[in-house]
């Protein structure tokens, strides 16, 4: 039996409820996307990820050596590298050369969606339409990016290869979507100002690489699906993060260790953050998103009982508990990252109505109704440096 069902309230509309009792640190399910990329600009940077999952495709030792810019570098414990032994079932693309961290991922891509919009020998034209929209989308979506141009190329695949399309635009529409008013606000999240009037020319190439007009599995992809559809997309996209240096971090750490190695260790591994720091910033991990259907309809605590994980260093997602939860208890997980999460009710519900639309009714957002309408010195400080970064993204 599910551990979960969802259920409809007046106040937050759909969400998950526990159907028994779940135990602190459970897994509460897991669950594949319906489609996800990596993002564009992480793929031209050289990170390396199976091209369906997301599974990485180099080992620990390769990827620390790249990112600190270091090909001296060695790790030792090389058994805790779980991406090494099976870096051998990696598969091609016969058509394009696209790689794959299996057989099986090869299959499933070929079976949805790659083999429709396969490139074959022009994988590399950049002449290409298809490889003019994404270069058109990357100069409107710099790093960090949070969303990715390949997920409405995969959805286009999937389109023209399925048997019951009919069955996939209900999937689409599953996800939570919202007026237009709130699309263009999603737009100006997304894209930061400067781009949001390039939308109707990302269209025009989008729908020149498809021929949607005279494609009858996609001519209800008008300009104004496309924009709902990027909406959708900007309110439910998950991101995904995978690394074998971090799968390396994270076996390393579940090891059994003398005192004298786990000190050494756990020194090598700080010395080698700051140097990937020093060249690559925070930009560690094969990026990109993913749409989920039942994640989707998790909604936001700011006391959250469980959170996302990703145990296989893949696509595949998991809700893991936080405590133990109670049968008919709502789970939500947090949609603010830790730092924020520790922030006034004022500055958390400001971040929440700026960046997710949507005034947040938590029993905490409750329980603090009465608390100062206002943003403590320290908070504005920070909103400052995020305002920054935020300016120096978009240069
Ligand atoms: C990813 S969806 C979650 C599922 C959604 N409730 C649904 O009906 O599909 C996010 C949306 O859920 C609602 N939501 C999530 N958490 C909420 C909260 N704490 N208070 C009020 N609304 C919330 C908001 O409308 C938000 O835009």
């Amino acid at each position: 039996m599910q551990k979960v069902i969802v259920k409809t309230t007046k106040d937050k509309g759909r969400g998950l409820y526990a159907t028994e009792l779940i135990h602190d640190g459970s897994i509460i399910f897991e669950e594949e996307p319906l489609v996800s990329c990596q993002y564009s600009w992480n793929a031209a940077y050289g990170y390396l990820a199976c091209e369906y999952c997301l599974y990485p495709l180099e080992t620990a030792e390769r990827n620390v050596q790249r990112l600190a810019n270091d090909s001296t570098i060695l790790l030792p414990l090389p058994d805790c590298c779980s991406v090494e032994a099976k870096l051998v079932n990696q598969a091609k693309c016969e058509g394009c050369g696209v790689v794959y961290c299996s057989r099986d991922c090869l299959e499933r891509a070929l079976k949805q969606y790659h083999g429709a919009i396969c490139l074959g020998t022009d994988a590399q034209n950049e002449q290409h339409p298809v490889n003019l929209l994404v270069d058109f989308w990357k100069k409107m979506h710099y790093p960090p990016e949070t969303c990715g141009i390949m997920l409405f190329v995969k959805i286009v695949g999937m389109f023209q290869q399925t048997s019951d399309p009919e069955g996939l635009r209900k999937q689409l529409l599953d996800f939570v979507h919202s007026s237009v008013n709130e699309d263009l606000r999603i737009f100006h999240k997304m894209l930061g100002d400067k781009f949001v009037q390039q939308i109707e020319q990302l269209y025009e190439r989008f729908a020149a690489a498809f021929s949607v007009q005279s494609n009858d599995r996609l001519n209800w992809l008008s300009l104004e699906a496309f924009k709902s559809l990027i909406a959708l997309v900007g309110t439910n996209g998950q991101g995904i993060g995978t690394s074998s240096f971090g799968d390396w971090v994270k076996n390393v750490s579940e090891r059994q260790l003398d005192q004298q190695t786990r000190q050494s260790v756990d020194e090598l591994i700080d010395e080698l953050y700051n140097k990937m720091d020093e060249v690559v910033g925070t930009f560690l991990n094969n990026e990109g998103s993913a749409l989920y259907a039942m994640q989707s309809k998790i909604n936001h605590s700011c006391t959250p009982n469980a959170e996302i994980v990703f145990p296989k260093s893949n696509h595949v997602l998991a809700l893991r508990a936080l405590r133990d939860l109670a049968a008919g208890e709502e789970i939500c997980i947090s949609y603010l990252d830790e730092c924020n999460l520790q922030r006034s009710r004022h500055s958390r519900q400001k971040n929440l109505r700026e960046y997710y639309l949507f005034e947040c009714q938590c029993e905490r957002c409750e329980s603090q109704i009465a608390d100062p309408d206002e943003t403590s010195e320290e908070e504005e400080d920070a909103d400052d440096d995020d305002e920054d970064e935020d300016m120096d993204d978009s240069d």
